[in-house]
């Protein structure tokens, strides 16, 4: 039926291939590929991500997506990435999602090897008012890494791949995510609240600045021992100025309750000094 655009939420199109001219790869997901999309009524430009049921329905991780879909498409933050519907057919499921012009972040870092102080900081202010705002709907993404962040057309960042978020209200004792950004209290697998998003925002602003994650190691096990240890080390290259460390100190605490808050985070002279407000790097 024709989408009601009056009442937000209320478009409940029933989305259909046809509705979309398929453009080049952007490349591969986990699950599947991403094509760059146009939809053909509002020449809107988007990114459709193509999962196979069949590879879904073999890692069981369906109802992770559906509560990847179900908190994405509720979630409105200019540094979170937009879910704007979904649709399927025989074998597959599609993700409308919005299209990061400027690529994903890990490739950029990658290319820099560290970021500046300004950029980082800029980076770090921005997931911050991101992360404030899912918290305040009971959201946490514990899932904050390189890999999730794409950079939108004008340089902002924008958090997507909602897949092992959830509402805290019926929180999950399940491991996620690759070991170097889980805090102590996830890889021991204990209760754990909205606070495990300040430890890897925290892990992220490390590897922003040194290039490499704090508690990295070779063995599985090394990391584990560095995470539950706190065995933060600072090294002499790059040069960091020692606001950055004391931020980062403040945020990689053991004890959930003790980490910086998000808001206080806002107010640290380090990102005072160096967030571009607008949340955008102009380098
Ligand atoms: C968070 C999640 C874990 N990650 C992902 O989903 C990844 C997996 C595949 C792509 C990306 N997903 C998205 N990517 C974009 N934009 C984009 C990506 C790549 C390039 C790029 O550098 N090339 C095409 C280059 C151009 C130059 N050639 C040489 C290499 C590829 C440029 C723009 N927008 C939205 C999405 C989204 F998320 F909506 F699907």
């Amino acid at each position: 039926e024709k989408a009601r655009a009056d009442v937000p939420g209320a478009e409940k199109k029933r989305w259909t291939l046809n509705d979309f001219d398929i453009g080049k790869p952007l490349g591969r997901g986990k699950f599947g590929h991403v094509y760059l999309a146009r939809e053909k009524r509002s020449n809107h430009i988007v990114a459709l991500k193509v999962l196979f049921k069949s590879q879904l329905q073999q890692s069981q991780v369906e109802h992770q997506l559906r509560r990847e879909v179900e908190i994405q498409s509720h979630l409105r933050h200019p540094n979170i990435l937009r879910l704007y519907g979904y649709f399927y057919d025989q074998k597959r499921v599609y993700l409308i999602l919005e299209y990061a012009a400027k690529g994903v972040l890990y490739k950029e870092l990658q290319k820099c090897k560290y970021f500046s102080e300004r950029r980082a900081a800029t980076y770090v202010a921005s997931l911050a008012r991101a992360l404030i705002y899912c918290h305040s709907k009971h959201v946490i993404h514990r899932d904050i890494k390189p890999e999730n962040l794409l950079i939108g057309a004008q340089g902002e960042l924008k958090i997507a791949d909602f897949g092992w978020s959830v509402h805290t209200f019926n929180r999950r004792r399940t491991m996620c995510g690759t070991l170097d950004y889980l805090p102590p209290e996830m890889v021991q697998s204990i209760e754990h609240d909205a606070s495990v998003d300040i430890w890897s925002l925290g892990v992220l602003c490390y590897e922003f600045l040194y290039g490499i994650p704090p508690f990295e190691a070779m063995e599985h096990s090394d990391t584990y021992r560095r995470i539950v240890q706190v065995d933060l080390k600072f090294p002499p290259k790059p040069i960091v100025s020692s606001a950055a460390k004391d931020l980062i100190s403040q945020m990689l605490v053991k004890d959930s309750v003790e980490r910086l808050p998000l808001h206080k985070l806002l107010e640290h002279p380090w990102i005072v000094q160096n967030a571009d407000p607008s949340g955008i790097f102009r380098g």
